[in-house]
């Protein structure tokens, strides 16, 4: 099977050469389609790649029928509609570091044309005038910067701003006043940042809750003639805000690389003379662009080949080390997720996953989302997998706990999945066991040793004389080989459970047979 990759916006062309190169991959470079020819084509791909220009709305999603991976080559994902992508089962990557460098330097060559009014006078100059005296600027040095998200571009930014001897001020959510000291920034609450700074860059994602950071009512806080800078994303100034600051003379000048829409149709904020502009240029270097094309390649071969992506956006990265080590209780967690779905014959309300033992060391989450996709699967179908399952189970209103203790219980490792219904509880537990592969160990109270694989009987019976003879010979009567079987009792004549291996699966009359069988008060297939 040979796998379709689609690129819809222009990347550069050595930084792709891994997606080029690697076997049974065939590479479409199809920049500038409509939205018409976008949705026409996306069905017959496994993998779309694309910048900042292709929006990756529901409708290309849904129509995406084969896509296994969305590639962002670059940071920003706010043109990819990521719950449509993750409920879907789509991974999501892109490039955290790949443009770092660049958009850093990009927002310092920005800062230092705003103060010093370079793009004026290059136009001016060029125009054949000799004006020395509409553009004089004000230095850098002793004024303050005020930071907006001090993460990787953030932060470069700052160390760039120090040697420009600017004071720098930032606020970010994740800020600690330690972690400020040691990267030589004052720590400031937004607050702070709007109203001491001189000069105010951001740098932060645009999510709902940093759409319009920059509002009216922030620029009313700032000092008189603050000039801000936005090379993140359009959208986190209100354009129309910072029109009529500008107007007012509030605000002396603006630098930005990035618009509220892309590209820019309303001209009026970038027609005043105190604004400065680029069209998106933060990451257009030929370093950052071959970073981000080499990164997004290579996390695309990965997933098309089955393997986990080293940047997802949609799932929690998993290193190799880590995933080396809790591979082999990938199957487990799968199966105990299905086993207990089949036994509990409400909805289920909440699932709890426990780690003991060894296990525990390890980032066990990606074992926690297999293992509900091992629940969900037998009722929500194939379209269930690691990456949309906490999705599903959440819009089911499932509430899922994950927890983990060192206590052993007698097994160097041992998962324990549980469910609440409305009006029950159930359980079952597994383990590996050195040399000898996975275990169901426990279900409910009783205790058992029971392969997790192929066609399993779990049947509820009442301790009584004659109940397993009975069920024996009534699958013989039909024909169904018992391969082994595991009896547990609370105690003598009380509630049992029989977990058989049988060699086929039953039909539904030798189902209802094995059902109407005195004692018997539950009998439920499991396929495994
Ligand atoms: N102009 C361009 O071509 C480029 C633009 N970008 C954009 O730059 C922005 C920053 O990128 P990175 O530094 O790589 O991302 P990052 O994820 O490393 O940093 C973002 C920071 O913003 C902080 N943040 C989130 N909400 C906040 C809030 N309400 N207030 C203050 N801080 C908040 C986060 O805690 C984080 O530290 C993104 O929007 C990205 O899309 C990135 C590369 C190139
Ligand atoms: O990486 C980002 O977030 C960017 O904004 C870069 O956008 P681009 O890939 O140049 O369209």
């Amino acid at each position: 099977m040979t796998f379709q990759v689609l690129i819809s916006d222009p990347l550069n062309e050595d930084g792709i050469k891994p997606l080029i190169d690697a076997d049974h991959i065939e590479v479409h470079m199809l920049t500038n389609l409509s939205k018409a020819e976008l949705l026409e084509r996306i069905p017959e791909y496994d993998a779309l790649i694309v910048r900042s220009q292709t929006k990756v709305t529901e409708d290309v999603i849904e129509k995406g029928e084969r896509l296994k991976v969305i590639g962002r080559a670059g940071v920003g994902v706010d043109n990819i509609d990521l719950d449509a992508a993750t409920e879907r089962g789509i991974v999501v990557v892109n490039s955290p570091d790949g443009n770092t460098n660049s958009a850093a330097e990009h927002t310092m060559a920005m800062l230092m044309a705003l103060a010093r009014n370079i793009p004026q006078a290059h136009a001016s100059i060029k125009n054949h005038n000799w004006d020395r005296k509409s553009f004089v600027g004000v230095e850098l040095k002793d004024k303050i910067l005020g930071i907006i998200g001090l993460g990787r571009i953030g932060t470069e930014v700052a160390y760039r701003a120090r040697g420009q001897r600017l004071k720098v001020i930032a606020y970010d959510p994740y800020l600690t006043e330690e972690k400020a000291k040691q990267l030589g920034v004052q720590y400031g609450t937004l607050d702070d940042v709007l109203r001491k700074s001189d000069f105010i860059t951001i740098h932060t994602p645009l999510l709902k809750e940093t759409r319009h950071i920059l509002s009216a009512g922030a620029f009313r806080k700032m000092k008189d003639g603050v000039q801000i800078l936005n090379c993140a994303r359009g959208g986190l100034i209100d354009e129309d805000a910072l029109y009529r600051a500008i107007k007012s003379k509030k605000v002396r000048g603006a630098a930005l690389d990035v618009f509220e829409e892309e590209p820019v149709k309303n001209y009026k904020l970038l027609d005043l003379p105190e604004v400065i502009a680029t069209p998106h240029l933060g990451a257009s270097t030929v370093e950052a662009q071959e970073n981000v094309a080499v990164d997004v390649s290579y996390d695309v071969i990965r997933i098309l080949n089955g393997g986990l992506p080293q940047n997802p956006v949609n799932i929690p990265s998993v290193s190799a080390e880590v995933m080396e080590k809790i591979e082999p209780y990938f199957n487990l967690s799968e199966k105990l997720g299905r086993f207990i779905a089949r036994m509990t014959e409400e909805p289920i309300e909440e699932v709890t996953v426990r780690f003991s033992g060894s296990l525990t060391e390890l980032d066990i989450s990606p074992l926690t989302r297999n293992a509900v996709k091992g629940m969900l699967k037998p009722y929500l179908g194939e379209h269930v997998n690691d990456v949309n399952a906490p999705f599903l189970a959440s819009r089911k209103g499932i509430t899922i706990n994950e927890s983990k203790t060192s206590r052993t219980k007698g097994f160097t490792n041992l998962i324990t999945i549980e469910v609440q219904t409305r009006s029950s509880a159930k359980t079952v537990a597994g383990t590996l066991l050195n040399g000898l592969g996975t275990r169901i160990v426990k279900i409910d109270n009783y205790s058992v040793d029971v392969m997790p694989e192929g066609n399993l009987l779990l049947i509820r019976h009442k301790d009584q004389p004659g109940a397993i003879g009975r069920v024996g010979s009534l699958l013989g009567q039909y024909d169904v080989n018992i391969a082994t079987m595991q009896v547990g009792r609370s105690n003598v004549g009380g509630d049992a459970i029989m977990v058989l291996t049988i060699d086929k699966p039953i039909d539904k009359e030798c189902l209802d047979d094995l059902r109407n069988i005195p004692n018997i008060m539950h009998v439920i297939p499991i396929e495994l």
